[in-house]
């Protein structure tokens, strides 16, 4: 594989007056940890449910390892491994069932999904709540189990939003590791957050997005130029309100 991993090309989706995402073209190269940053409501997430086949666009292609995904989505989705934001998952299964027929679903075999589950279950720290059911979960154990199942079928492209969101520190730095080696095992992954410390830590590409349009996109040091991530995206998204002389009502009687 000699493309991109992921590659967007001119995509677009508007919801009513909105325009969330403005022909966004993007390349995430093979093999890379690629960081989306952008402030809320920029289009992260439809940018990347159009990427994914959760989210038809208006206009633009979604090619997933050469594949047109949303002209062979079956094929597309096969070498994929999606967290979706807001995760809506079969609740009514245990966490063990859940990854188990994620996995059988993305044709693993029996014997094989028995094994994986067993060891992603564990890796994740879920073991002992593996009989219980979804609905049960706090939201990280949701965000833990989701990702098993992103996982289960050892797809070559990960494509997740905002996989920390609502994880402690311990299960976020197995998370860290292991995605750090599935990509030293050749495999991509593209990650959403809000953290621009963690992007700075995990990722060697990263695109900055607003309104719907790619501000900056490459590798992290030629991004972030001579500063840090986050100078670089306050410098190109703009700066934080002040708010020193507004809402006075808040700061109690004199
Ligand atoms: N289903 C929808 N219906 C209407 N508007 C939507 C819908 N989904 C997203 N939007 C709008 O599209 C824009 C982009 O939203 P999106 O969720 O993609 O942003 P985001 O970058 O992921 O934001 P955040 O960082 O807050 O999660 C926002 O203005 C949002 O209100």
């Amino acid at each position: 594989m000699t493309g991109p991993a992921l590659s967007l090309r001119n995509l677009s989706k508007r919801f009513g007056e909105k325009l969330a995402v403005d022909a966004l073209s993007l390349d995430v190269p093979a093999g890379s940890f690629f960081g989306v940053v952008g402030p809320n409501g920029a289009g992260k997430t439809t940018s990347l449910s159009m990427a994914t086949g959760l989210l038809r666009p208006d206009t633009g292609q979604a090619f997933v390892l050469g594949t047109d995904l949303w002209a062979d989505p079956l094929r597309g989705k096969q070498k994929l491994g999606v967290l979706p934001d807001g995760v809506r998952l079969f609740d009514r299964l245990s966490g063990a069932e859940l990854v188990r027929y994620s996995g059988l679903l993305r044709g693993v075999g029996e014997e094989d999904v028995r094994v994986r589950t067993e060891e992603l279950l564990d890796a994740l720290d879920l073991t002992s709540a593996g009989e219980r059911l979804v609905v049960d979960y706090s939201a990280g154990m949701t965000k833990k189990i989701a990702l098993a199942c992103a996982l289960v079928h050892a797809p070559r492209l990960l494509v997740l939003d905002e996989p920390f969101e609502a994880v402690d520190p311990v299960s976020g730095a197995t998370i860290r590791s292991l995605l750090t080696g599935y990509v030293a095992g050749g495999g991509t992954v593209v990650l959403s957050s809000h953290v621009m410390d963690l992007v700075e830590r995990l990722c060697d590409h990263v695109a900055i997005i607003a309104e719907g349009r790619v501000l900056a996109a490459g590798e992290l040091g030629t991004v972030r130029g001579g500063g840090t991530l986050e100078e670089r995206f306050v410098e190109l998204v703009g700066g934080g309100r002040d708010l020193s002389s507004g809402l006075t009502w808040l700061r109690g009687r004199p």
